[in-house]
């Protein structure tokens, strides 16, 4: 663990993957809240494909290397995290769990991993911030869309700034929200009693609305990167990521605009339907990036063997969405604990098993592709 005192490490005797997470929590969520949680956009091609994509890889172990001190952390936001793996924003997680963002953020400390905090998260930034700062060590992003609400935007920023967020996950994917058939099927409103404090409403407010409406009101969609990154640059120190990138023009002009990282994203297939897997779309962005913006990655990591795949691939960190989510569904923090657990102890066993001492040994070199003649290619 980097610096502080070992953590006890929770145990299961059936929570053993990250699919009996799944399994185990999607049985103690209601039926609207599992569906607004696991569900993809329109048809569920991109969430399925996230997924998939990581059995097109296989690993090229090398063997008779002294792995007894292995070393699986890894730097991220300028502080040693434990291992590459942080949790990215997600809203609402206390319909999942009255703890919600605090008991994620007390869970991340712990393992010695960062988080990123939704705009839609239940609990304000200090909150959040607090828990963590209170349980560990842990740096925070702070998530804004592109706002038609400009003033409110700098609020945030200026809160954030104020309780020592490190960066801003600007979300570039969702001028519009994608279609998601679940909630309008279910008719999807969010429970009485949480409230939506970074964006200023209160339950009664959102509860009006439909998750679509809600975000029309507040989404712009005339964003652009002249309008968003140079505005952000002029008011804020805190470093700027751009939060769905799949392509290589879009990481050329991150880097053009100055940007500090990219998190190349599908937002777990949530948006647009149809777009490639992020594991798909990280090598183009790799290339493109040619070191002058860091490249992380999110959408359908379920162990630490995806994660080694994506870092042989060039991304220096992966996050997680819905698993966090699990988690909490399932035990609050020690659910939560339990999923970056599982995570650390899988990845920490697949670069011993793969001959990997330290993180810069995970290169091209570990991963062979399985094309579309189904035969295996090295990278
Ligand atoms: C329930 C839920 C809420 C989410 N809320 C946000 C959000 O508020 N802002 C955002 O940028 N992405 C949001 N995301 C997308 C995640 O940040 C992330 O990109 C995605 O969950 C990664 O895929 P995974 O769930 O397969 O790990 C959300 C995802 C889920 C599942
Ligand atoms: C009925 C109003 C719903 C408002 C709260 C929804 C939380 C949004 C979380 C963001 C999200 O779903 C996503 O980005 O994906």
């Amino acid at each position: 663990m980097a610096g502080g005192a070992p953590v006890p490490i929770p145990v299961s005797d059936t929570i053993l993957s990250i699919a009996d997470l799944e399994e185990a929590a999607s049985k103690k969520l209601g039926r609207t809240a599992k569906d607004f949680y696991n569900s993809g956009s329109t048809e569920q091609v991109t969430i399925r494909e996230n997924s998939t994509a990581f059995s097109r890889y296989r690993l090229r172990p090398r063997v008779l290397v002294d792995v007894s001190g292995v070393e699986t952390s890894t730097q991220v936001f300028g502080r040693t995290i434990s291992f590459p793996l942080c949790v990215s924003p997600a809203g609402l997680q206390a319909m999942a769990h009255p703890d919600g963002e605090l008991a994620t953020s007390r869970a991340c400390a712990k393992r010695g991993v960062n988080m990123a905090i939704s705009s839609y998260s239940n609990y304000s930034i200090q909150a959040v911030r607090s828990a963590g700062i209170g349980a560990g060590l842990i740096s925070h992003a702070i998530q804004l869309y592109t706002m038609k609400d400009r003033a409110m935007q700098e609020r945030i920023i200026r809160t954030a700034e104020a309780e020592g967020c490190s960066a801003i996950f600007l979300t570039a994917d969702s001028p519009v929200l994608g279609v998601r058939y679940n909630e309008w099927r279910n008719d999807f409103r969010t429970p009485e009693g949480l409230a939506y404090p970074i964006l200023e409403k209160t339950t009664e407010d959102i509860r009006r609305q439909t998750h679509d409406g809600t975000f029309v009101g507040f989404n712009q969609d005339s964003h652009s990167w002249d309008r968003e990154i140079p505005w952000l640059r002029s008011i804020t120190k805190m470093e700027i990521w751009i939060k769905g990138v799949l392509t290589a023009e879009d990481t050329e002009l991150a880097v053009k605009h100055g940007c500090d990282g990219i998190i190349v994203s599908n937002h777990g297939g949530r948006q647009l339907d149809g777009v490639m897997a992020t594991l798909d779309a990280l090598p183009e962005c790799v290339e493109a990036a040619q070191g002058k913006t860091r490249v992380h990655v999110d959408g359908g990591f379920r162990s630490g063997t995806d994660i080694f795949k994506a870092l042989a691939l060039g991304a220096e960190c992966c996050w997680v969405g819905r698993p966090a989510i699990w988690g909490l569904a399932y035990d609050g923090e020690a659910g939560v604990s339990l999923m970056l657990e599982t995570m650390h102890n899988d990845f920490r066993r697949c670069m011993q098993l793969t001959g990997c001492q330290t993180i810069g040994d995970i290169t091209k070199a570990s991963l062979a592709r399985i094309d579309s003649d189904g035969r295996l290619k090295r990278l």
